[in-house]
């Protein structure tokens, strides 16, 4: 288990799975919920670790091992997406779905949360090697979801078309044309208009109710971006459409700042072709670390886990932290950030965005009637803004940061959903 050493306090953990559950502890204790609902809500009920073999082109097989979690399921079925990433862990992957049920929870879906992952690394493998990769993983958790039981969607290294061959495996699988097994799909196949920018346009709209909050106006704010992604890409790009300055962007390759704003059209050119790191219209090459200090009004952590923690969080000097990513902020960061006065936009809320237009993807694919872009962003746009009121609301009432005060809002959903089917 990951740990760092922090001068006069406790050990660190890094583990997600002990920080979800220290999340839930806080939130919990707050709304002195009955102690049996906590004790279910720290573990996920159901998961499932599967390994396969995948044909490669040279004829040889790898082995891949994957897990699918399904956190909880008392609001309705489970959902979350897939990660191919090759640090993916068992404890990750529960934890990411546990933060998927809160996530649910805030912007009151209908819905658990689940996750699954496959550690593999796809940048190292053909298109074919990746179809089989994402079919064998799906053949694999078959048995295990459904349209009315657990609903997969796109995460870090997975896309679209991901969700496309995955989808025709279980349609296949089980004989019949199953759109709602999975979301984030291809639009010719089911998916749904606005889902591709959708965990960006709610970010979005998060930072800007946020920066009208701190009454700082949209136009000229600057902006720093780790990961350049469908989360961070897509966000960078509106962002700039509202006149924001996004003065750095960083991949897994290293990042570029420039003072006066990047051209994020011209970036994205360089990033399609290689890496943003070669991109040379810069003041400077910067790594991602550093992005993390740059002295900006919004820093938008749109990557991985643990980024910011109690060894850089003094140095974070940004008034607004969107946590377009999942787990950015360990609790001894959040201490430190909320100390210095920053308004921390907790992923849970956040990052929503996906997984809310994910369920109007799923809506229409039941129903078999489909939706325009205005009327997928209008309805995106009144959830967000609503739980963002919702998550501020109860904040200043109990006098919590932002994402405990999003966990409380989930845990009193998800307790009177388990209390009126009797759990508790
Ligand atoms: N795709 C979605 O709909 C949603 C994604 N998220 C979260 O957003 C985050 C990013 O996911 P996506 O954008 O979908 O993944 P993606 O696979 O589209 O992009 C990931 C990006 O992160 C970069 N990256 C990887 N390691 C990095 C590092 N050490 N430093 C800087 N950049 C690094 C990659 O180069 C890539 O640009 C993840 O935490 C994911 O769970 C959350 C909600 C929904
Ligand atoms: O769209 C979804 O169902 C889930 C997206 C996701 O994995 C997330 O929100 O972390």
């Amino acid at each position: 288990m990951q740990s760092v050493n922090v001068t006069n306090v406790e050990q660190e953990s890094l583990n997600p799975y002990e920080i979800v559950q220290k999340q839930i502890e806080t939130a919990a204790s707050i709304l002195k919920l009955p102690e049996n609902i906590t004790e279910i809500l720290k573990r996920p009920k159901r998961v499932l670790t599967v390994n396969y073999a995948v044909k490669m082109d040279d004829g040889s097989i790898e082995v891949f091992e994957g897990y699918r979690s399904q956190h909880n399921d008392a609001l309705g079925p489970t959902k979350g997406g897939i990660r191919f990433h090759p640090d993916v862990t068992l404890d990750e992957v529960k934890a990411l779905s546990m933060w998927m049920t809160f996530k649910c929870g805030v912007v009151g879906l209908p819905y658990g949360g689940g996750k699954g992952g496959v550690i593999a690394d796809p940048r190292h493998y053909s298109l074919a090697e990746k179809e089989r990769m994402s079919r064998g993983f799906m053949e694999a958790i078959a048995d295990f979801v459904g349209p009315d039981k657990d609903i997969p969607a796109p995460d870090v290294y997975t896309n679209a078309q991901v969700m496309g061959w995955m989808m025709d495996t279980y349609s296949k699988m089980k004989g019949k044309f199953s759109p709602g097994v999975i979301t984030g799909k291809p639009l010719s196949i089911g998916g749904s208009q606005g889902r591709n920018e959708a965990t960006a346009r709610g970010c979005v709209i998060t930072i800007k109710e946020a920066l009208k909050e701190l009454d700082l106006p949209v136009e000229n704010v600057t902006v720093a971006i780790q990961g350049f992604g469908n989360a961070g890409r897509i966000a960078s790009r509106l962002l700039a459409d509202l006149g924001c300055k996004i003065v750095a962007i960083s991949d897994s390759q290293g990042g570029i700042y420039h003072s006066e704003g990047l051209d994020v059209d011209d970036v994205c050119v360089c990033k399609d072709e290689s890496s943003i790191s070669n991109y040379t219209a810069v003041e400077r090459h910067i790594t991602s670390d550093e992005l993390l200090e740059l002295d900006v009004d919004v820093l938008i952590p749109a990557a991985l886990e643990n980024v910011i923690t109690s060894q850089n969080a003094e140095r974070v000097k940004a008034k607004v932290i969107a946590e377009a990513a999942n787990g950015p902020c360990t609790p001894e960061a959040d201490k430190i950030l909320n100390k210095n006065g920053t308004l921390v936009i907790p992923d849970i809320l956040a990052n929503a965005g996906g997984v809310t237009v994910s369920y109007f993807e799923w809506v229409q694919n039941l129903a078999n009637y489909y939706w325009t872009e205005e009327e997928v962003n209008d309805r995106l746009q009144q959830k967000m803004t609503t739980a963002y009121n919702e998550v501020k609301e109860i904040s200043e009432k109990y006098a919590v940061d932002r994402r405990t005060g999003a966990f409380m809002i989930s845990l009193l959903r998800i307790s009177e959903a388990m209390k009126a089917r009797g759990w508790v």
